[in-house]
């Protein structure tokens, strides 16, 4: 229906101009284009890290918009009624957005649709946030993918669209809605002075992804096989922290990468297959969304993992286990809002296995604390590192944290990076640890350097043995 009236597009975690297909479909109609951004429910489950990493993300993406002539509308929620106000104010006769296929967003973007059709509006959501939308890949009995090299098998060869460009210009409406200050939001409140630690390892907005991915092609791409396992080394492409909020599109990365391979650089082929790894992660969500509340296998329900918060997982979230290679990963995490995929593995074994702690535990903690949040590649990367997961790693393999770390850190360079304590004269991140830290765990730099919480050997004994039991 062109009627010349407005469309509302619905802002989500596509914060981007360019490869925004809906965006891109909106702007080709010729009517006025409205973007708005609701602090909505789906905002309010955020934790305090990647709230605050919203708030950054939405000012960029309020400038970009600005340069083609638009404005990004803020509105409070719940989504439904703040819709339903704009399309009143506004005359907008379309809602459009991209889709989300998390739980919280399909329960309420489905309530959404359903209510605006019933008004005769038109509602759309529009791929964009993956690849390949969850239900398209399917094995040849029409199922879902459990398992991780089968799906990648069935994603390799399929063809994905070119990137589309980002729109020159948004024809605004006769009267622009009135809207929130992002200030008032107080998105980053929960970060505390942590926000300002963080802030200098963020790379914010669409611009600063682009060139992410530039540079990760031209300078890191060829060693990424190796490096990607180093924590003690720059070897990866950072740009969950991007592909989260939906600064970049997935299609962009994936044919940066097809490119890369095509002129034969070695790391190509493996960056794909990580990329995968995210669009696998977002299949199991859509299929099994359980799998951010309950084992993913049910024969794990009865595992006897303590949930308590008790003064041991203070420990661990503190980075005071006396693990130098878990207490650096997880200061790596409350300094630059990221942990290295390695230290993630290491910790949330240690936490599931020699302390017998429920994943959900540190799942929920990660989710508070990392400004790549990803609702989909947290479940599955935990339920995967505690072994109650789709295609995740058996209970019985234990990560030793001193081999890793004899392996993969091996000149103690990520440690001394993060753990103040283990140098004689400990470098600005170290040092900012006791900064980004939650005040209210009164650490400070001259507290000395705990024994281990759990020791290693007697850590991996218990957890063989809780395993034994419970296999009886
Ligand atoms: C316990 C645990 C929790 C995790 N929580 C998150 C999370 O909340 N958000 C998140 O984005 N990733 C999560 N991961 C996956 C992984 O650690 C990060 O995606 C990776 O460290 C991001 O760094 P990068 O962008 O430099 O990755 P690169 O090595 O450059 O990889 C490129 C892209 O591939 C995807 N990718 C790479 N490895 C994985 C993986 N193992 N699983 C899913 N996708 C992957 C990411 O989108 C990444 O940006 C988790 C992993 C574990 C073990």
């Amino acid at each position: 229906m062109d009627d010349g009236s407005p469309i509302l597009w619905w802002v989500r975690r596509d914060l981007r101009l360019s490869d925004n297909p809906g965006l891109a479909e909106a702007a080709a109609t010729g009517r006025p284009v409205i973007p708005v951004f609701l602090n909505d429910e789906g905002v309010a489950v955020l934790g305090a890290a990647p709230r605050w990493r919203l708030g950054e993300g939405l000012a960029a993406f309020a400038r970009a918009l600005a340069g083609v002539g638009s404005r990004l509308v803020l509105r409070d929620g719940p989504a439904l009624p703040a819709l339903e106000r704009l399309v009143a104010e506004t005359g907008a006769t379309a809602v459009w957005w991209g889709r989300l296929c998390d739980p919280v967003s399909r329960t309420r973007d489905a309530e959404v649709k359903a209510a605006l059709k019933a008004r005769g509006l038109e509602a759309r959501s529009i791929p964009g946030h993956l690849l390949h939308e969850p239900w398209e890949v399917k094995t040849g009995q029409g199922g879902f993918y459990r398992v991780y090299t089968p799906f990648w098998r069935a994603v390799a060869p399929r063809e994905v669209p070119a990137p589309v460009a980002a729109p020159a210009h948004l024809r605004a409406p006769d009267i622009w809605p009135d809207g929130a200050e992002l200030a008032d939001w107080r998105l980053g409140a929960a970060m505390g002075p942590g926000a300002e630690v963080v802030a200098p390892h963020a790379c914010v907005g669409e611009q600063a992804a682009h060139a992410r991915l530039a540079a990760f092609v031209a300078q890191r791409i060829d060693a990424y096989d190796s490096d990607r396992d180093r924590p003690d080394r720059d070897g990866t492409s950072g740009l969950s922290e991007n592909l989260s909020l939906g600064e970049i599109s997935p299609r962009t990365v994936w044919h940066a990468g097809l490119r890369a391979r095509e002129e034969g650089r070695p790391g190509a082929e493996t960056f794909l297959k990580e990329l995968v790894w995210r669009e696998f992660a977002w299949h199991l969500l859509y299929h099994t969304p359980e799998i951010t509340e309950r084992n993913w296998r049910p024969e794990w329900e009865g595992f006897p993992w303590s949930q308590a918060e008790d003064a041991a997982v203070l420990r661990w979230k503190q980075g005071r286990t006396g693990i130098a290679l878990v207490d650096a990963a997880m200061r790596e995490m409350y300094v630059t809002g990221r942990m290295h995929n390695r230290g993630r593995m290491i910790v949330a074994s240690y936490l599931t296995k020699h302390m017998l702690v429920h994943w959900k535990v540190g799942m929920d903690w990660f989710a508070e604390c990392l400004i790549d949040w990803d609702p989909a590649s947290n479940a599955m990367g935990w339920q995967w590192a505690a072994g109650s997961g789709p295609d995740a790693t058996p209970y019985f393999r234990i990560f030793n944290p001193d081999t890793q770390a004899e392996k993969f850190d091996p000149e103690a360079r990520y440690r001394r990076r993060f753990v103040a304590e283990l140098s004689r004269s400990p470098g600005a991140e170290a040092l900012a640890f006791h900064r980004a830290a939650p005040a209210r765990w009164g650490l400070t730099p001259d507290m000395p350097y705990p024994a281990p919480l759990v020791g290693l050997k007697e850590g991996r004994q218990r957890a063989l043995d809780a395993y034994g039991a419970f296999k009886r």
